[in-house]
């Protein structure tokens, strides 16, 4: 058990949930979860992307006559996402596996704090064993704090949980030299190892009435993750053991590869942000963090400069007064100008909470010396 910590983000569009039908197509979603019950046990990390609440409401209420307002959709997917929640739970409780629900929109990511409870939440959920089945939270998201399509929405998921992979899966073998549907001799594109205008424009709209954005969409994620690190595969969805074969190298689909020189820069994201204050740290910190590789522990924090909140970017510099690396904090400028110069083991005492034992964890850091 658990010798592969590889984790990867699976996204399932409502095209392989319905299998093309109006309805959640369980037997279908079976065959999912047993894919991923294997996973699981082998000890990968899975998270689910998943579509489908509108298509599972507009099937609960019996395909109602509704104006085509944004309302209605919302209504859809308030009625569908419980469908369709509860389906993945009952298909799950099967292999005895407890999954958790997340429901994003684009204001949860935009913003660093939302961005860090998210991330924390996610994190929590993996390392205790349980599966986040993540979509838009579409019943509130209007048109400003949403993503608007949950192939985007993937990807930065992917971010978030910092996947080793995405897949995207869908109803056709992966990315066409042309829409498929309307071109019955389209070729299979089986690598790209660059986005560039040409694939951008061959990449066409959703061919169903129930899809949202199709290729186009699923291009825009595959450069979002792939820019992060993130190697990303559009891949059938009705393909058997689709998932368990991706995991372990098959090449099916479209694949999009990674850049060497992106392979930085989910931090290189993260850290755009202008600093917002400084830590300055003694020389053992200084040694934790230049010679050993390791994350910032409130022990080595001497001073606390400037007022910023969790997971904004502080500066952390030398005694001596030299910038060393650039961080994220997981405690605001209050908390460790309380906690600086303590004992992690203290921390829980001192604040009445904590975010966990480090200052600046070393994936939040960037070495700039
Ligand atoms: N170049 C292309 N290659 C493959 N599929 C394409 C292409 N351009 C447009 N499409 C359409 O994209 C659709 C898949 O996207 P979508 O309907 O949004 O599915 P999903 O619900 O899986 O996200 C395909 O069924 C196909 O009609
Ligand atoms: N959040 C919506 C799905 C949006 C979406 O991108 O759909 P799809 O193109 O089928 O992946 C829902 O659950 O119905």
């Amino acid at each position: 058990m658990a010798q592969n910590r590889k984790t990867i983000v699976v996204k399932f569009g409502t095209s392989t949930l319905t299998q093309g039908s109006p309805k959640l197509n369980r037997p279908h979603m079976i065959s999912i979860v047993q894919q991923i019950t294997r996973l699981h046990q082998t000890g990968f990390r899975i998270v689910i992307v998943t579509s489908g609440a509108v298509a599972a409401g507009r099937d609960y209420l019996n395909h109602p006559q509704l104006p085509p307002t944004i309302a209605s959709k919302q209504l859809l997917a308030a009625v569908g996402q419980s469908q369709l929640i509860q389906t993945w739970e009952q298909l799950f409780a099967i292999y005895d596996i407890h999954i958790g629900q997340i429901l994003l929109t684009r204001a949860d990511i935009e913003d660093r704090e939302r961005f860090l409870n998210a991330r924390d939440t996610l994190q929590a959920l993996l390392d205790n064993g349980i599966i986040p089945v993540i979509n838009e939270n579409d019943a509130v998201a209007t048109a400003e704090i949403k993503v608007g399509d949950n192939d985007n929405l993937s990807a930065l998921a992917a971010i978030l949980v910092q996947a080793d992979q995405l897949y995207l899966l869908t109803d056709q073998q992966g990315l066409f030299d042309s829409d498929p549907r309307k071109n019955p001799a389209a070729k299979l594109i089986p690598v790209v190892n660059e986005i560039t205008a040409h694939i951008r424009s061959i990449a066409g709209g959703s061919g169903t009435q129930l899809g949202t954005g199709g290729m186009s969409t699923k291009i825009g994620a595959a450069d979002i993750a792939t820019r992060s690190g993130i190697e990303t595969v559009i891949a059938p969805g009705n393909r058997p053991d689709v998932i368990t074969d991706l995991a372990y190298g098959k090449p099916i689909g479209t694949k999009f590869t990674v850049a060497p020189e992106h392979l930085e820069s989910r931090k290189q994201w993260l850290f755009a942000a202008p600093s917002a204050g400084q830590l300055i740290i003694d020389d053992g910190a200084e040694n934790a963090v230049l010679v050993q590789h390791k994350s910032l522990l409130p022990a080595g924090i001497v001073r606390v400069e400037g007022r910023f909140s969790r997971g904004e970017v502080v500066k952390i510099r030398t005694l001596g007064g030299k910038d060393i690396a650039l961080g994220m904090p997981r405690y605001n400028s209050d908390a460790l100008t309380l906690i600086k110069g303590k004992k992690s083991h203290e921390i829980e005492r001192v604040l009445g909470y904590e975010y966990g034992a480090v200052a600046v964890h070393r994936d939040d850091m960037i070495v700039i010396k």
